[in-house]
């Protein structure tokens, strides 16, 4: 019997086999989860509006992003310490990234280092997720790492100057297990992290490394030291996307960070709109949250983003099965964005335009 057909089959999975203070600190949103839940609620108050005897025998959906061409326009976003999952951990991911031909970001907090992901997966797309440290020498550093191992792309991460208040977390006092370690950082920063009545370790480590101080000016610097596209992850309102625009960016990926950081933020799906008015004829918008299913997807391209991250799913992958597992979820993902795309009569990814998806009040209107 094939009991794994869906996302949510793998999530239910890692329910059952990863350890709790593990899979807690995968799953938990910030204080009473309001945006976790809405992150994944959000998506049935747009519809669909498919277009019927339109050709859909050949199929294609690749896209080109950043003059990369990627098979489907779904990609990994940047979680930490992917070895709790899975003894390969981020190296199984990039594998998987590989071998489906989607985007690959890695997280600054990773378990396996920058330079062992570009050996294990060379000919993945990777982009490198960065949190910048209160140490600027410790952040150029990884920046020139990644960029010498064949990174196509910087990800700052905007919305953590701090980390959220994550419940669990701090109940289970949650640290990385002593047989890990953060591969990144080997010899070049303290990664103590200890238990704090405030938060979990984590928020006690983040406080002290990572640099509360940034601002959009920071973007100079950053650019005075990489040649690397820059992307800005957590972007939430159309003043910062704008701002971003103004200030060269590349790209924005919209995301309330997995519903991890500030609660009652709205979900991702529900500021894609307001963030593709008002840039999207500027820059690529990119979106994470709460994807779990292909018709998410086809939602997000339809409202102008021009692709997806997962993160968590991810996770539930690596903890069914390693490298296998996180393909399982792409091709998962994938076989059921083709089948919303063919069912609603677009041949590519271009054919899905805006039209095709409407907030639910257009038919309470009529
Ligand atoms: C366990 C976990 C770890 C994460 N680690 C990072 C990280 O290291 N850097 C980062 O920018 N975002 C991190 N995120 C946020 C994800 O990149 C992404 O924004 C989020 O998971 C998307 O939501 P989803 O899990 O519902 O797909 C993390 C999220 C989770 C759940
Ligand atoms: C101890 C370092 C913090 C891990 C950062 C991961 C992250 O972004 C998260 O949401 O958790």
């Amino acid at each position: 019997m094939n009991d794994i057909v869906c996302v949510q089959d793998l999530e239910n999975h890692a329910y059952k086999v990863l350890p709790k203070n593990i899979l807690d600190y995968y799953k938990s949103g910030a204080l009473s989860e309001q945006t976790l839940k809405l992150n994944r609620s959000a998506f049935s108050n747009f519809r669909i509006r498919p277009r019927m005897m339109r050709n859909v025998t050949d199929r294609d959906l690749s896209i080109t992003v950043m003059g990369e061409k990627v098979a489907m326009p779904i990609g990994i976003a940047p979680t930490a310490m992917q070895k709790m999952a899975h003894p390969e951990g981020e190296a199984a991911t990039a594998m998987a990234a590989q071998e489906k031909g989607v985007i690959y970001i890695l997280s600054t907090i990773a378990t396996t280092s920058i330079e062992e992901i570009a050996t294990v997966a060379p000919n993945a797309i990777k982009w490198f997720q960065l949190y910048v440290y209160k140490d600027r020498g410790i952040t150029k550093q990884l920046i020139q790492r990644a960029e010498k191992a064949g990174f196509k792309a910087l990800v700052l991460t905007v919305d953590a100057p701090v980390f959220g208040l994550r419940l669990s977390d701090v109940r289970n006092k949650f640290t990385l297990p002593s047989h890990l370690k953060f591969a990144n950082f080997e010899g070049t920063v303290n990664v103590e992290i200890n238990e704090d009545v405030t938060g979990s370790g984590i928020n006690k480590y983040v406080s002290n490394a990572f640099d509360t101080s940034l601002t959009w000016d920071d973007l100079k610097w950053l650019r005075s030291i990489t040649k690397l596209p820059i992307l800005l992850k957590g972007i939430l309102t159309a003043e910062d996307a704008i701002k971003a625009a103004d200030l060269g960016v590349v790209g924005i990926i919209v995301s309330n960070h997995g519903a991890r950081q500030v609660d009652s933020v709205p979900a991702s799906i529900e500021v894609l709109p307001e963030i593709v008015k008002a840039v999207g004829d500027r820059m690529e918008v990119f979106i994470d949250g709460g994807f779990r299913e292909g018709i998410d997807v086809f939602k997000a391209l339809a409202l102008g983003a021009k692709m997806v991250f997962v993160g968590r799913p991810v996770l539930w992958g690596l903890s069914y099965d390693g490298q296998r597992g996180v393909k399982k979820v792409f091709d998962m993902l994938e076989n059921e964005f083709d089948n919303t795309m063919t069912l609603t009569g677009c041949a590519t990814v271009k054919d899905i335009i805006p039209d095709m998806v409407v907030h639910k009040s257009y038919y309470s209107r009529m």
